[in-house]
């Protein structure tokens, strides 16, 4: 194991940011080089976040932050339209990302592994770092080999941009992977009002809330005659994603290859 990982975080004054830099300070072989944020050009760190020790200076163009920076790692949790860009920049400069921005298109994702492939640079994209949410996600996926008409409801915060959750994409793949296809409801249902019956994916619903006081929870329900299952998982704050963050960076310094999602890299 790499003794100190030099890391970039991208989005250091959002709500997962500032939890990753707690966890950054907190970690003993953790060192941030240097933030990407869209203010404070040519600022340090320690001029924005007076809750820490942190040293380290800002750049608004990541690209100058990854060719001056001396990174293995970089952290993004921005949004993603900017996300997608600096993950981009990253491969190119040979440095891991480890990202938990969520909303990349299929078509994003499969340009992210193509680059990684190309640049022989290992790249976990996690939809949730929580392990509850990963061990829900599995779950799901051992319950749809048995249940195969299912409906999935993801509940958020009122900030979120991207609708459905990435969590809830990552669930319903890898349901899909193991259901047989089956479109669901009355093949005669007609929607009196757009949108009543959620998201289509492969024959199933994917149903969005959003609504203040939430954080972030999913619950997935499984139905045959007789009988529902519900597995639900609920983040009642941020702190619950930062083990799967501090695992995921560990595990990225000596990886050469492509992730998407942490349950590959669970037992
Ligand atoms: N994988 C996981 O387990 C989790 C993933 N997420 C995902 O992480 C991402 C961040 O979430 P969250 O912290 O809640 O969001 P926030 O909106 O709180 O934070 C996003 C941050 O990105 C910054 N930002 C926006 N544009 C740029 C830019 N051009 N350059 C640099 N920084 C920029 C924002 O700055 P400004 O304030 O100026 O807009 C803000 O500080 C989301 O995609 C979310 O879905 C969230 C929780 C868990
Ligand atoms: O935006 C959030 O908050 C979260 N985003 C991720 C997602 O889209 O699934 C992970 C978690 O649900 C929190």
């Amino acid at each position: 194991m790499k003794e100190t990982i030099n890391i970039i975080l991208a989005g250091p004054r959002g709500k997962m940011g500032s939890e990753a830099l707690k966890l950054i300070e907190r970690t003993e072989n953790f060192q941030l080089v240097g933030c990407i944020d869209r203010k404070h050009d040519g600022k340090n760190i320690k001029d924005i976040d007076n809750t820490s020790e942190l040293d380290a200076p800002i750049y608004t163009n990541s690209n100058e932050a990854f060719e001056r920076l001396n990174a293995d790692v970089l952290i993004e949790l921005t949004n993603p339209e900017v996300g997608f860009e600096h993950t981009k920049q990253a491969l190119l400069n040979n440095i891991r990302p480890v990202v938990g921005t969520s909303g990349f298109s299929e078509d994003q994702l499969g340009e992210l592994k193509e680059l990684s492939n190309k640049q022989q640079t290992g790249i976990i994209i996690a939809p949730n770092f929580a392990i509850g949410a990963v061990l829900m996600m599995k779950f799901s996926q051992m319950a749809a080999k048995y249940f195969n008409n299912v409906e999935i409801i993801e509940k958020h915060h009122d900030k979120k941009l991207d609708a459905p959750s990435g969590t809830a994409v990552k669930t319903a793949q890898m349901i899909k992977q193991v259901r047989e296809s089956i479109n669901q409801g009355h093949p005669d249902e007609k929607e009196t009002i757009e949108g009543a019956r959620g998201a289509e994916f492969d024959g199933f619903r994917i149903h969005s809330m959003r609504l203040p006081g939430l954080i972030a929870h999913q619950e997935v329900v499984f139905g045959q005659s007789g009988q529902t299952l519900t597995i639900k998982h609920d983040s009642m704050d941020r702190e619950s994603f930062m083990s799967g963050v501090h695992f995921a960076v560990e595990q990225i310094i000596d990886m050469d290859e492509y992730v998407y999602g942490l349950e590959n890299l669970m037992e």
